[in-house]
């Protein structure tokens, strides 16, 4: 059997976390794994691991990753298919991937696996770098220059896969810019049930985003200097929170 058919015939579940680097993904992903019984597979983690095997992929991956580029996506998926084919678990915390449309597209062409929903930590920029800045793991990419990067990266690239689900109802979102036990008491409500959607989209604590939300739910147009938060023009959005919150109507 090939491996969409041995996937289908675990009948594997995913959950992609997606979210700016820095907001909180695989901190939160261990706290899911302790209490709700899931796999965390970090895309990152997983490259850094095929960096480290000595594969013929290796210098590849290296060099994309110190640019904070996107890997190409059959490195990526190949090395996700053979981690859930791999382990006993049934259900995955899929954290940074998909990072791009091409990725989403390619992971659910080649898979035949739709995320059962996406758990999107939204955080602004100037607190992701301050936590990045002092992380502390040695990490290659952790350094202002390519933060920068891997900020429009996310900006240009990874915002429209959540805008992707978003239109399909699919996105819970978490304030992720708070202590880390009140993101996860959010995290908590968000895996409350997976059929219902229950904290998706629901405004912050913030009053600005606040007011953008019931704009957007009223369909009023709503221009807000993007320098609020990323310091970026963003023709194509219409309302911003504290972070990168800003979907299309
Ligand atoms: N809510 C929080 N408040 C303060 N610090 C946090 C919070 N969540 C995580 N951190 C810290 O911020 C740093 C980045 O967190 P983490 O590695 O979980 O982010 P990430 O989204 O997985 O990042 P990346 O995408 O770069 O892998 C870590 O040092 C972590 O301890
Ligand atoms: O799907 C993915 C995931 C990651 N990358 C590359 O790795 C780094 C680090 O990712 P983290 O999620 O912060 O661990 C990222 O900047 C990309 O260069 C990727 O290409 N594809």
């Amino acid at each position: 059997m090939d491996a969409v058919g041995r996937l289908k015939e675990k009948g594997v579940k995913v959950i992609f976390v997606l979210g700016g680097p820095g907001s909180g993904k695989g901190t939160q992903c261990a706290n899911i794994v302790r209490d709700f019984g899931f796999t965390h597979l970090s895309a990152g983690d997983l490259l850094r691991a095929e960096i480290k095997s000595g594969s013929a992929n290796g210098t590849m991956i290296q060099n994309m990753i110190k640019e904070g580029k996107i890997v190409p996506s059959e490195v990526t998926i190949k090395l996700l298919e053979k981690a859930m084919l791999e382990n006993g678990n049934d259900k995955f915390l899929i954290d940074g991937f998909p990072r791009n449309e091409e990725n989403r597209a390619a992971f659910e062409e080649v898979t035949k696996i739709e995320p059962e929903f996406v758990l999107f930590f939204d955080c602004s920029e100037e607190e992701m770098e301050r936590r990045l800045l002092s992380r502390n793991q040695g990490r290659d990419d952790d350094n202002i220059e390519t933060i920068r990067k891997r900020f429009k990266v996310f900006l240009e690239s990874s915002l429209p896969v959540i805008e992707y689900y978003n239109a399909k109802n699919k996105v819970r979102t978490v304030d992720a810019a708070r202590p880390i036990n009140e993101v996860f008491e959010s995290v908590k409500i968000a895996f409350s049930s997976f059929d219902k959607k229950v904290t998706t989209n629901s405004p912050g604590n913030s009053s600005f985003w606040r007011l953008c939300w019931q704009k957007l739910r009223r369909r009023v147009p709503v221009t807000v200097a993007m320098t609020a938060s990323c310091g970026k023009e963003a023709p194509k959005m219409d309302a911003f929170g504290r972070g990168y919150r800003c979907f299309r109507r």
